[in-house]
């Protein structure tokens, strides 16, 4: 193995980019919060400024996976579509196999200039998570408990409010309301069996509920909705843990860009309108497998060199007084010093660990796990 890649491997690498990660989060976190007078004033540059804040975050794991890992991301789309991307409002339909999918998602926002007001339909429970979870509450995601009783209301006011959005954005939509297990497959295929529809072999059946609400709520304000396939080069598996370990994955990306008139406005055609998508995903996936490929030409954005500036100037700013502290912490000999800052650096990476299981599909929910209702989150 090449030195540099052995490098990448040694904890103290990952111990330092967590810091970094943590401590610039948190400061972000803390800025926005300080934006709070703003909205009162002027709503339109506080969503500015708040875009741009979330892009200090959220282009630092951008790097990681672009310039750490040097993972390749591929797009293949039509010639036609490309000029709109990131120049229109979207919304972005993508299949949830994968534990770092949302970040090949984030490296395609951020090629194309949307990754700062980028936004998702996300599970409550990701609100929680420090520094992302607290920054996705300034950038107004909307947040639902996968219990459409609860979260009807609650989902189209959130809605409601990125009608005036004063950026260009890409709304995230993974309709298979959960990760890809074969377990959730074998429940949710008997799902469809029940309700008539055909079975899909690489997916889960989508949940329709979230996306005719959001059709019919954003209709106006999005112009398309851009239909993703994400696969994986030579069945790898990509995890986060492997990108801050420095391993490099070569992910897939196919999109299709579908106007909004052409998807019904009608809820019951809109969700069979859905269902038949998926059957189409489905059929883009099997011939990925055999051939290895997506139809049509490649057409990959080049990669930016804003998130790798972003990240070496906190990295800049922030190394240098943890150098100092250190310094003379051990200038200063004291064994309980000492002591009480290696338990904190190891407290410290077990909270970043915490928040990388967030992404790890064995720690994910029982969502999806039980046929019908019975679905809970825990
Ligand atoms: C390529 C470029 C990428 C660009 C990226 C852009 C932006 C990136 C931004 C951020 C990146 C960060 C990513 C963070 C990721 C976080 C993602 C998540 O948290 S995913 C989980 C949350 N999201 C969703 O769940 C969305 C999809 N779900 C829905 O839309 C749901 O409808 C709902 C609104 C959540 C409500 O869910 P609920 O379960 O309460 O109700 P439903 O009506 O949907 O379900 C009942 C319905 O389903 C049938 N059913 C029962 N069991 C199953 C089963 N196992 N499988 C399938 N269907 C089932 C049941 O019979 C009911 O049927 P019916 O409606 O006919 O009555
Ligand atoms: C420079 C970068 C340093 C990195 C070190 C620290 C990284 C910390 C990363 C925290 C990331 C938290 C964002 C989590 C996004 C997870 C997306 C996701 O995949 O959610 C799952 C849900 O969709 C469905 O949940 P399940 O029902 O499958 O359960």
């Amino acid at each position: 193995m090449e030195l540099f890649g052995l490098f990448k491997m040694q904890f103290i690498c990952h111990l330092v980019i967590c810091y970094v990660f943590l401590v610039s989060g948190l400061i972000v976190n803390f800025l926005q919060l300080c934006t709070l007078p703003l909205w009162a004033i002027n709503k339109q540059l506080a969503r500015k400024v708040n875009c741009r804040l979330a892009y200090c975050i959220s282009s630092q794991m951008v790097a990681l996976l672009e310039w750490w890992s040097g993972t390749e991301c591929t797009l293949y789309t039509d010639p036609e579509s490309y000029p709109f991307y990131g120049k229109e409002n979207a919304i972005v339909i993508l299949n949830h196999n994968f534990e770092i999918d949302f970040l090949c998602g984030w490296t395609f926002c951020e090629r194309f200039g949307v990754l700062g007001s980028s936004k998702v339909l996300a599970k409550k429970e990701l609100a929680y998570v420090p520094v992302i979870g607290w920054m996705w509450y300034f950038l107004e995601i909307v947040f639902c408990k996968r219990k459409w009783e609860d979260d009807q209301k609650t989902v189209v006011q959130s809605l409601q409010r990125l009608k005036d959005y004063p950026e260009n954005f890409w709304f995230l939509l993974y309709c298979e309301g959960t990760r890809f297990t074969q377990k959730k497959h074998k429940i949710s295929m008997e799902v469809a069996e029940k309700k008539g529809l055909p079975k899909l072999k690489y997916h889960l059946l989508p949940r329709t509920k979230g996306f005719c609400v959001t059709v019919q709520h954003l209709r106006g304000t999005v112009t398309a909705v851009y239909d993703s396939t994400l696969n994986f080069r030579n069945n790898q598996i990509p995890t986060l843990l492997g990108i801050l370990n420095g391993k490099k994955y070569h992910a897939d990306l196919y999109v299709r860009r579908l106007p909004l008139d052409s998807i019904p406005e009608n809820e019951a055609e809109c969700a069979m309108w859905l269902h038949k998508l998926y059957q189409e995903k489905d059929e883009f996936q099997e011939k990925y497998n055999l051939t290895g490929c997506f139809p049509g030409p490649t057409l990959t954005p080049p990669c930016r060199p804003w998130a790798l500036l972003n990240w070496l100037f906190w990295i800049l700013l922030l190394l240098f007084p943890l150098s100092v502290l250190l310094l003379q912490l051990f200038q200063s000999g004291s064994a309980f010093i000492i002591f009480t800052t290696v338990v904190l650096c190891f407290a410290a990476s077990l909270g970043v660990r915490w928040m990388i299981s967030q992404t790890e599909i064995n720690k994910g929910s029982s969502y999806g796990n039980k046929e019908g209702q019975l679905n809970n989150n825990a």
